[in-house]
């Protein structure tokens, strides 16, 4: 598949007509004594047919953004007015929830973590995958029961026919989340939303999903986002990633540009704190500190505690996306870049890009 090359890498990240448009997303929490910017503006695209990765530590907000595209997020939380989520060129952020649902159902799947947020344990696996298709594709009875079984072997459940009928406690925690994969595709969705679907898993189990994602992807030309706090998972199944901290994206990259020829601080340290052959017990290295919760407009740099490049503006200049590396593509929010400049003229360079963006949404 080739795709014209687009000279403004920044609106559209080099795809045209993406499936999936997020700007300027702001999703926040009002508890009682504060404001959590939990996604605090961010942009990015998913093309037709490609596997996206959001990578961060604990808390930067990976799941909230998820939830956000699907309509999931519930009060004290809200998608503040400006932000624009676009699917298939619809905009979903003024869709009322009955209209929300008919695109969870049919447009847009997610798997979880937790495959028995998706599971009712009191009905068996096939019963919940006969009802997906009954709802969201008409097919009832007998020809339910067989498209349900080409479901269970196209995720790879061997004995399908057999296992229709069990409960999903019946099921081990590989063979679960495969049958809410199947449920997934039971509504035929063109976009799939995997918020950490392998981490409750064992290594070779993650593996044998991570394939099975990637054969479905190839054969549906599915669309996928795909959320994990996991560099190695991210390496493997993504082909562009954003790296995301404090409820911002602060670098965006195709997955070998990413691993190759990382540029902001954060990325450097993430990789850095990927498990090697040794042990996590003596060989990780984890980056000092943990990531604070974004409570404060982010008129700074929320990761100059953390860093060990920081020095005065980071305090108080919010970095700006610019160019950095040597592909188009590639940016990140950091005050180091772009680098062939001077430290004052980062800085200049900077503070304007962000007296513009405050003046476009003015
Ligand atoms: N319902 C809520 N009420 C208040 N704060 C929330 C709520 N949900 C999430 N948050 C806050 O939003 C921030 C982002 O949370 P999120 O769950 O998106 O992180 P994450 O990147 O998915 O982390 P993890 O890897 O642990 O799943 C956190 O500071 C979290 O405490
Ligand atoms: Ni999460």
């Amino acid at each position: 598949m080739s795709q014209p090359q687009n000279t403004t890498a920044e609106a559209t990240e080099g795809r045209e007509d993406p499936i999936l448009s997020v700007r300027d997303l702001q999703t926040v929490f009002y508890t009682d004594n504060e404001t959590i910017r939990a996604v605090d503006s961010i942009s990015f695209d998913v093309g037709r047919g490609e596997t996206v990765g959001i990578v961060g530590e604990s808390g930067s907000g990976k799941s909230v953004t998820a939830r956000s595209i699907m309509g999931l997020i519930e009060s004290p939380g809200k998608v503040l007015p400006g932000s624009s989520i676009s699917f298939d060129g619809q905009e979903l952020t003024d869709l009322s929830e009955k209209q929300y649902q008919s695109i969870r159902g049919s447009g847009i799947g997610m798997v979880f973590q937790d495959p028995q947020q998706s599971l009712n344990p009191v009905y068996t696996v096939g019963n919940q995958i006969r009802e997906s298709l009954a709802i969201n594709r008409d097919i009832t009875g007998e020809k339910a029961t067989t498209e349900a079984t080409r479901l269970l072997r196209a995720v790879g459940i061997p004995d399908a026919k057999r296992r229709l009928d069990e409960y999903p406690h019946e099921f081990s925690g590989g063979m679960r989340q495969r049958a809410v994969i199947a449920m997934m595709l039971a509504c035929d969705p063109d976009f799939l939303i995997c918020d950490e679907p392998t981490t409750a898993l064992d290594v070779t189990i993650q593996a044998q999903i991570l394939e099975l994602l990637k054969e479905l992807q190839e054969e549906r030309g599915l669309s996928i986002l795909f959320i994990t706090h996991d560099m190695g998972v991210v390496a493997d199944i993504a082909n562009r990633v954003n790296v995301m901290y404090a409820g911002q994206i602060v670098e965006k990259a195709t997955v070998e540009d990413l691993f190759a020829n990382p540029q902001h601080p954060y990325t450097r340290a993430l990789l850095r704190s990927i498990p090697g052959e040794h042990s996590r017990a003596d060989g990780l290295e984890t980056i000092e500190g943990q990531v604070p919760t974004p409570n404060e407009p982010a008129d700074h740099c929320r990761f100059a505690p953390r860093c060990s490049k920081a020095f005065d503006a980071c305090e108080n200049v919010p970095p700006q996306h610019v160019p950095v590396g040597d592909s188009e593509d590639h940016t990140a929010s950091c005050l180091l870049y772009p680098d062939d400049l001077s430290e004052t003229a980062r800085v200049e360079r900077h503070v304007e890009r962000a007296t513009e963006r405050t003046e476009e949404h003015s």
